[in-house]
């Protein structure tokens, strides 16, 4: 049996040499702090992203002040032909941005191998002008073409998103001769074909395109990608992913793989010499595209004049989905109120901006009371412009129903006193494209003053009068929310957001504006039981109590 050590000596070790002295003790483990959120963000995150540009959600310029930003006369005029007085805070810092190459002498602004430009990111709330924050440029810069190619490619997830863009850029381009293409797959494969590509039978280096100005969904541009001869990206002046997060998200068919790989030249190409008839001539391949070209023992090598502009209300911050893109000296751009600004870790502390116009409420319901609440809601303030989403399509049908059958028994009970009558419809994927035109029109019209949608529509569509927004179900996530709330309170008009919250949502729903640094921005409206007691007669007869 082993002899039992004295303990001091165990510790010190003294027992086997008299002549030791003891080492300092180690310190004892403290808890080390854990890395805030905004360093965890910074991880592996492009330096551009560190030193964003913040722009004060509130600036905002006068037209008649817009000298030496680049702009012309012509769109100048135009802009104020559409009612635009001033620029708003996206714009201010962007339009000036990508006009940069108009001002810079030697540079040519369609086509600059050379001196290649910078890519940016925006960040900006909902509602807040960032359409025409690169409508604008595109179409100064794009002006001064002779030739027709294809140089600006704006993707965006939805059809009503392409329709609602090509009409801003028609609306800003008129007399001005740009050729505006769109494709989604709402047409025929070949009609497309016929109207993207003015020859889709000789082979041409340099593609053959009808249009300057392409709109289009991921999948569609795909499919013309792989199956329209003629149909290139060489001479994209400027690549435009809007409403980027929900995009980058996407991996259907690989599509940014594949457009990126489209954009970029062909590698296999030997250099060539300098010679005056090697010169590109203007109907040619793009500069880019050609082999490099050699000055006796010099070979310049030619970039792509390609410029990628990401925008989006909630743009992502994960480093593999922004690496993916292989962004060109990127610059980063956030609006947001100054006052969130200097409150929160900077540009990295992913909080959400909302328009500063938007007033949000939430009130926390028994699940069988919602569709009274939203009846009560709808009713006693008289709202005339409401959107209410609900989690799917079909919900969306069910709570259609129940929301015709409260206000037809409400109507017949009150047909005397009540002059306030909810004329509601459907708002979905579902319908075809005309159908949601001809609904979208009877809302402006005050036709219709509630439209119930999912959240397929909630993103990037622009209904200037919307004055509520409902939540009916509560949105999965913050992304969801922001853009929920974001078709209210949009260009600098006032707004009105409510969250229908189910008692076992609650904490998810607190803890989601907790974590966003939003949980003030909202505020709880309480229902008194009495409020409800006047529709429920109605509920019950339904039989969907
Ligand atoms: N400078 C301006 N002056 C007046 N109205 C403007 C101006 N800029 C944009 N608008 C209007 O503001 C509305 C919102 O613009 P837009 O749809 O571009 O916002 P957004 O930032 O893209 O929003 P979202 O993130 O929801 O897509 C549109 O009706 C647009 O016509």
């Amino acid at each position: 049996m082993d002899e039992e050590v004295p303990k001091k000596e165990i510790e010190t070790g003294a027992a086997h040499d008299p002549g030791y002295e003891a080492l300092p003790a180690f310190p004892s483990p403290t808890q080390q702090e854990a890395p805030s959120r905004v360093l965890v963000s910074a991880q592996g995150l492009d330096q551009a992203f560190l030193s964003a540009e913040v722009i004060d959600a509130s600036r905002t310029l006068k037209l008649e002040s817009i000298d030496g930003i680049g702009l012309s006369p012509k769109t100048a005029e135009r802009l104020h032909e559409l009612g635009i007085q001033e620029l708003f805070a996206v714009q201010t810092a962007i339009i000036p941005f990508l006009l940069r190459p108009l001002k810079e002498p030697r540079s040519h602004p369609l086509s600059s191998p050379f001196n290649p430009v910078q890519d940016i990111c925006v960040s900006a709330p909902t509602g807040g002008g960032k359409t025409l924050a690169y409508v604008v440029p595109i179409v100064e810069i794009l002006s001064a073409r002779i030739v027709t190619r294809l140089r600006a490619l704006i993707i965006v997830p939805t059809r009503d998103l392409v329709s609602q863009v090509r009409e801003t850029i028609e609306a800003v381009s008129k007399g001005r001769g740009l050729k505006i293409g769109v494709a989604t797959g709402q047409h025929s494969f070949t009609h497309e074909q016929n109207a993207l590509v003015g020859d889709l039978n000789t082979p041409l280096m340099g593609g053959s395109s009808k249009v300057d100005i392409l709109i289009c969904t991921p999948g569609r541009l795909i499919d013309h990608l792989n199956g329209t001869p003629n149909f290139t990206l060489q001479h994209l002046r400027f690549l435009i992913i809007d409403e980027a997060d929900r995009l980058l998200a996407e991996s259907f068919q690989d599509w940014l793989n594949q457009v990126l790989s489209a954009i970029k030249a062909p590698s296999n190409s030997a250099p060539r010499m300098l010679s005056v008839d090697a010169l590109p001539c203007p109907d040619s391949m793009a500069p880019y595209w050609q082999p490099p070209i050699c000055y006796s023992d010099v070979t310049q090598t030619l970039t792509t004049s390609c410029q990628k502009l990401l925008f989006s209300a909630t743009l992502t911050h994960d480093p593999s989905k922004l690496s993916a893109l292989g962004l060109r000296d990127p610059k980063y751009f956030v609006v947001r109120s100054q006052e969130r600004s200097s409150n929160h870790g900077g540009v990295l502390d992913q909080t959400f901006s909302f328009p500063s116009s938007l007033v949000q409420h939430y009130t926390i319901i028994k699940t069988e009371d919602k569709p009274l609440l939203l009846f009560h809601l709808i009713l006693s303030q008289s709202m005339t412009n409401v959107l209410v989403f609900t989690k799917s399509a079909s919900s969306t049908q069910r709570l259609l129903k129940l929301l015709q059958f409260l206000n037809d028994g409400w109507s017949q009970q009150r047909s005397q006193e009540s002059a306030f009558h909810i004329m509601a419809t459907a708002f979905s994927s579902d319908l075809s494209v005309h159908e949601r035109k001809s609904i979208l029109a009877s809302f402006k019209e005050g036709k219709i003053n509630v439209l119930v949608a999912s959240d397929l529509v909630s993103r990037g569509i622009d209904l200037p009068h919307v004055s509520h927004v409902i939540s009916y179900d509560v949105p999965i996530d913050m992304r969801k929310y922001v853009h929920r709330v974001g078709r209210t309170a949009r260009a600098g008009r006032a707004g009105v957001a409510w969250t229908l919250v189910e008692k076992q949502e609650a904490h998810h729903f607190l803890e989601m504006m907790r974590e966003s640094g939003h949980l003030q921005d909202v505020s709880k409206n309480r229902i008194e039981g009495n409020d409800l007691a006047p529709y429920s007669s109605l509920y019950e007869v339904s039989g969907s109590r």
